[in-house]
């Protein structure tokens, strides 16, 4: 594993702010140590820690319709990282039938943010079951609860933020034409998605710009144009992409 493991002590405050939020009644909620155990001894892990140094993690924000996924496509193509798309990872679940399966497809439904901790235990799960740990991360975080649970509960950071800046009325058009069966790709919910966005995204934006993480990139243009404004941040970090 290629984290340190997390001590519950470090939950406890995350978890009380949770308890408010998360729906789900108490009495049929797994306990917290159970949500975030994979079940598998460490030494059936295998290859999952990096030979060199630390995960390379890159978050991917952007309001709806904004291109992250697009982009995210040609960054695995030519830089080679393993692609995490939350809202996918959340679509999936609801078709596996989980337990948590109805609460989510009413989130998206309404174009609200799933509770940290059910989005979190999924990325963490595919984190460590990869054996690439060059991870884009699309459409995470969305808000500071996001933000704050994936850096307790993983024990990490991003090496990059990258921002696709685009004006609303070109996100609703893209949304409205993107055609992928998406039940929240409909005028009323992107128009609540893009209120959530700039409710929820924006500050959890500010807080990386300060940090002098964020890559702000104009997503107005050709797929092509935009990714040339893409290429030259990962090209700054050619070499850790190339360990492995
Ligand atoms: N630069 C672009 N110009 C026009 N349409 C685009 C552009 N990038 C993506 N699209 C289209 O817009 C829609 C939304 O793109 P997507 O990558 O799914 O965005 P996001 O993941 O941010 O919601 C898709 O139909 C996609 O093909
Ligand atoms: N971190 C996340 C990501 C997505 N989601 C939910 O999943 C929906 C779709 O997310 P997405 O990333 O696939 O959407 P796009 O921005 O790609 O259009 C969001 O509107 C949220 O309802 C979430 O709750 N938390
Ligand atoms: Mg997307």
């Amino acid at each position: 594993m290629w984290r340190r493991a997390t001590s519950l002590a470090s939950f406890s405050p995350l978890v009380s702010s949770f308890k408010s939020s998360f729906f789900i009644q108490e009495a049929s909620r797994p306990k917290i140590w159970e949500m975030f155990t994979t079940g598998i001894p460490l030494q059936e892990k295998g290859n999952i820690r990096p030979k060199h140094g630390a995960p390379f993690i890159t978050f991917v924000l952007g309001g709806p319709g904004s291109g992250k996924g697009t982009q995210c496509a040609k960054i695995v193509d030519t830089y080679g990282l393993k692609h995490l798309s939350a809202g996918d990872l959340l679509r999936k679940e609801i078709a596996s039938d989980s337990e948590y399966g109805s609460m989510i497809l009413n989130t998206i439904r309404l174009g609200k943010i799933v509770p940290s901790e059910v989005t979190v235990k999924l990325l963490r799960k595919e984190m460590e079951s990869s054996d690439n740990h060059k991870f884009l991360i699309d459409g995470f975080p969305r808000s500071e609860e996001n933000r704050i649970a994936f850096e307790e509960i993983m024990e990490a950071e991003p090496d990059i933020v990258l921002f696709f800046n685009c004006p609303e009325e070109e996100m609703v058009k893209r949304v409205l034409s993107r055609n992928q069966g998406r039940i929240d790709d409909n005028l009323h919910t992107v128009r609540k998605r893009l209120k959530v966005f700039e409710e929820l995204n924006l500050p959890v934006i500010e807080h990386y710009a300060k940090r002098g993480k964020l890559h702000k990139i104009d997503a107005v243009g050709t797929v092509d144009e935009i990714f040339e404004q893409v290429r030259p941040i990962f090209a700054a970090y050619e070499r850790r992409l190339k360990e492995s």
